[in-house]
């Protein structure tokens, strides 16, 4: 099976062009294909598909296998496959269809290729803060919607955080029964925003799109920063503007082809190993 490995700001796809068929159960190919030693190595699987309602359709599978409804990092890399490959000549209003709606592209080129890319994120839906008890003590989150759910956590000394163990235990709180995409923010004395985030079906990654979309939302609703500011991950930094004339959210970051590859899959004994590890 063929297919391109991408990233933005560390967060890291394979894609398979499915625009002539998805494969088979999507699930299992993304668990296999995201597995560090037994796949490509990968956040999770993107499928680019046909769509009636825009130029493409895009399904987005987590490491785990879970299916997300909308991926910021992923739809920047999907703009740049589409156009670097030929299947489109658009740069400006590409249009995305996802699970949470169409979204807009702009693409930005140097010598030819896709370097950037704006994403128009649609509405945020800000939710009342929660308490919510993990790892021992109360935590006031902001449940945000950017298409997924988030839950935007404001506390100081970020890098500090151990989310190995914070994460699983927010990520799967009675209080989100889809489970839930984590962000830990804290405004800068820059007047940026630090966010990590611990994914819902992929755990801490090096930055997450739609996650610095929730943060920037819930920051500026609480007056911690402005409408316009950049959002710094551990995986680099991403543009957020909550626009005041429509209320959309724009995101504008990089989109890297890191390799092309060919994967064979009739290679059964991942799952053994897998499934005996999971055992003990
Ligand atoms: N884990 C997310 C999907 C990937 C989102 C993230 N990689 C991004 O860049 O927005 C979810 O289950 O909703």
């Amino acid at each position: 099976m063929r297919f391109t490995k991408m990233q933005g700001l560390g967060n890291d796809y394979v894609y398979l062009n499915c625009t002539g068929g998805l494969p088979d159960n999507l699930p299992e190919l993304a668990v296999r294909l995201s597995d560090r030693h037994f796949g490509v190595g990968a956040d999770g699987l993107i499928c680019i598909c046909p769509s009636e309602r825009a130029d493409f359709g895009m399904r987005i599978f987590n490491a785990d296998g879970s299916e997300g409804a909308m991926c910021g990092n992923g739809i920047r890399c999907l703009g740049k496959y589409v156009y670097d490959k030929g299947l489109t000549r658009k740069t400006s209003l590409l249009t995305v269809e996802t699970a949470s709606g169409v979204r807009y592209l702009e693409l930005f080129l140097r010598d030819g290729l896709v370097q950037s890319v704006l994403v128009d994120m649609g509405r945020p839906e800000l939710s009342p803060p929660v308490k919510l008890m993990a790892a021992g003590r109360t935590w006031q989150a902001v449940p945000v919607s950017v298409g997924n759910p988030h839950a935007v956590v404001f506390c100081g000394g970020v890098d500090a955080l151990n989310l190995a163990e914070l994460g699983p235990a927010l990520e799967r709180h009675p209080a989100f029964p889809d489970r839930v995409n984590v962000e830990f923010a804290q405004s800068d004395d820059r007047g940026g925003l630090k966010v990590r985030v611990w994914e819902r079906g992929s755990g801490e990654t090096l930055a997450c799109g739609t996650g610095a979309c929730a943060a920037l939302t819930a920051a500026a609703r609480a007056g911690l920063v402005s409408r316009h500011t950049t959002v710094h991950l551990p995986g680099g930094e991403l543009e957020v503007r909550w626009a005041e004339e429509n209320g959309h959210l724009y995101m504008t970051g990089p989109a890297v082809t890191v390799f092309e590859g060919e994967i064979s899959l009739e290679n059964e004994n991942y799952r053994c190993v897998r499934e005996k590890n999971a055992v003990q």
